[in-house]
């Protein structure tokens, strides 16, 4: 079974995102790219960790109108990602259109509700109920749209799992026992979300923000 740890790499200079993926590469199974990163470097930067030798994720989070989001997937066409993220909260018809415009060996995924939110915050953004239940409603969607999977926390991918047989699930907000948990709120371990059905094993600070990063993935990597 190949690797599911993609180290997510939210540093702010190309330099040192290349030197981080060269020192882990052994031990993980992709890179992640997120917002940070892009909006630093754009198609260039992502080009130069391709050659890195590992699969991209490019986690931008799309939300917008079906034809601006459908625009974006096809500028970053190109860049022949893995994986990308788009919006569920976005709808249907903007995840249908996201799906179309992707390419052929793109796995397009929708974020359900972020791991830093619990359902304090989500009752303050005007959605009531559990976040499982919520994760669950935008899973159907999402499944209904077309896309290939969801991100969502390790508390909910056992329940998404059991629903949705064949999907791809994404899961961030990935703690090893006894590391500081940040902004995070709904986290769990690598090993319980992989057990829980993760395709993907999201996991940026604790292997970046680690004294030693290789050390800090190849301990992550004995875990699963
Ligand atoms: O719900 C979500 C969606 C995406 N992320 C991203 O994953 C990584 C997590 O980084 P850590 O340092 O391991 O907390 C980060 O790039 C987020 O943008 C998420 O955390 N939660």
């Amino acid at each position: 079974m190949s690797n599911p740890v993609f180290i997510a790499i939210d540093v702010p200079r190309l330099d040192g995102a290349k030197a981080l993926a060269e020192k882990v590469k052994g031990h993980v199974g992709g890179i992640k790219l997120g917002l940070e990163f892009f909006c630093a470097h754009g198609h260039h930067g992502v080009l130069e960790m391709a050659q890195v030798g590992l699969p991209i994720f490019l986690d931008l989070k799309l939300h917008d109108i079906p034809n601006t989001v459908a625009g974006a997937m096809q500028s970053i066409h190109v860049l022949e990602p893995a994986i990308v993220t788009v919006h569920a909260s976005g709808g249907r018809a903007m995840m249908e259109d996201a799906k179309a415009a992707a390419g052929e060996n793109t796995k397009v995924v929708a974020v359900t509700m972020l791991t830093s939110l619990d359902e304090t915050d989500m009752a303050k953004t005007g959605i009531a109920g559990s976040a499982h239940d919520q994760v669950m409603r935008l899973a159907e969607l999402a499944e209904t749209a077309g896309l290939d999977g969801i991100v969502c926390s390790g508390h909910e991918v056992g329940a998404v799992h059991k629903q949705w047989k064949n999907g791809y699930f994404v899961v961030p907000g990935l703690r090893p026992a006894g590391s500081t948990v940040g902004d995070q709120k709904r986290v769990v371990t690598p090993r319980q979300a992989r057990d829980d059905g993760a395709s993907v094993l999201v996991i940026g600070r604790p292997i970046s923000k680690a004294e030693d990063p290789l050390a800090a993935a190849r301990s992550i990597e004995g875990t699963l």
